[in-house]
């Protein structure tokens, strides 16, 4: 079942119902074709027009409440990896709750350049150990290039901390054939053998890895097969560098076999406890930039 929820002379965007969870808008502008998953709040799809899809997307991926979807851009939000915070008696989650609630589209317009879509949540008591009253909004400007920003407001009546990242999962010819130089001798914490503050050079992409990486640069990934640079601008204080390796993806039910050799992951990230005083607001956001390397 598909309804068109907007159209003019630039853009169309139409909501198809995928099963009783998940809602999916489609998008398309001359300047590139999108998926969004509305369960998650989560870009599916972005392809900028002739060229190839930006992000990668498991096969496998599951469609079911209080299941994340694989690929794409997953939310990690209010907290990132594990909870710090958790004890025993509270448990939580890997990477908190908000790519397994329902958003809604707040906005939608187009124009000769881009589509603007916006999507919000609001909500409390999600979790007990994050209770607070909060509203998210995402914002995505969908042109030749992908913007998107998360904003966080608190409507609490007291300070509250969040961690996070735009866990974005990018569509590679395979992780060996990918370099990102600026990594290169920026100081890492190792996720696989718990070291702290760890410097090496990083020959490729190859999996198993998993670090966080203590830098807000600009990065660039460079896919030397596809032959196109990844250009990813953000305002978040680590990029997370994870890619599962064979062994750690057969065993996930929702990575389809051989997806593991089909991505990089390369999150936007604030992976420290950010503080969101009363009422405020506060923004993670990413643009990314694709140019092609052919002549
Ligand atoms: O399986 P999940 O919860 O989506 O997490 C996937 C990966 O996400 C990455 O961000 C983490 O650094 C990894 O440690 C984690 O394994």
């Amino acid at each position: 079942m598909s309804e068109v929820l907007f159209s003019n002379e630039y853009a169309r965007i139409t909501k198809t119902v995928l099963n009783e969870t998940v809602e999916l808008l489609s998008i398309e502008h001359e300047h590139c074709s999108a998926q969004v998953s509305l369960y998650a709040g989560q870009v599916l799809s972005y392809k900028p027009s002739n060229t190839q899809e930006l992000f990668w997307l498991s096969k496998d991926s599951l469609f079911e409440p209080g299941k994340a979807i694989r690929g794409g851009i997953p939310l990690c939000w209010p907290w990132f990896g594990e909870n710090n915070k958790q004890t025993a008696q509270q448990k939580a989650g890997n990477h908190g709750f908000a790519r397994q609630v329902t958003w809604q589209v707040s906005a939608i317009s187009a124009d000769e350049t881009a589509v603007y879509l916006s999507l919000s949540f609001q909500g409390e008591n999600q979790h007990s150990l994050w209770p607070h009253k909060c509203h998210l909004q995402q914002d995505f400007i969908l042109g030749k290039d992908f913007k998107q920003s998360l904003i966080m407001t608190n409507l609490a009546n007291e300070p509250v901390e969040y961690t996070g990242a735009l866990h974005s999962y990018f569509y590679v010819s395979h992780p060996e054939h990918v370099v990102i130089e600026r990594l290169d001798g920026v100081a890492f914490d190792d996720k696989l053998t718990g070291l702290k503050q760890s410097q090496a050079s990083l020959p490729n992409c190859q999996g198993p890895i998993d670090r966080i990486y203590h830098s807000g640069n600009t990065m660039v990934l460079q896919d030397k097969v596809w032959q196109r640079e990844i250009e990813i601008h953000s305002n978040t204080s680590q990029w997370v560098l994870w890619n599962p390796g064979t062994e750690t993806a057969s065993a996930m039910t929702d990575i389809h076999a051989g997806g593991e050799h089909e991505f990089v992951c390369l999150e936007a990230a604030n992976t420290n406890w950010q503080q969101i005083e009363a009422g405020q607001t506060a923004v993670m956001q990413q643009h990314i930039k694709v140019h092609s390397l052919k002549r």
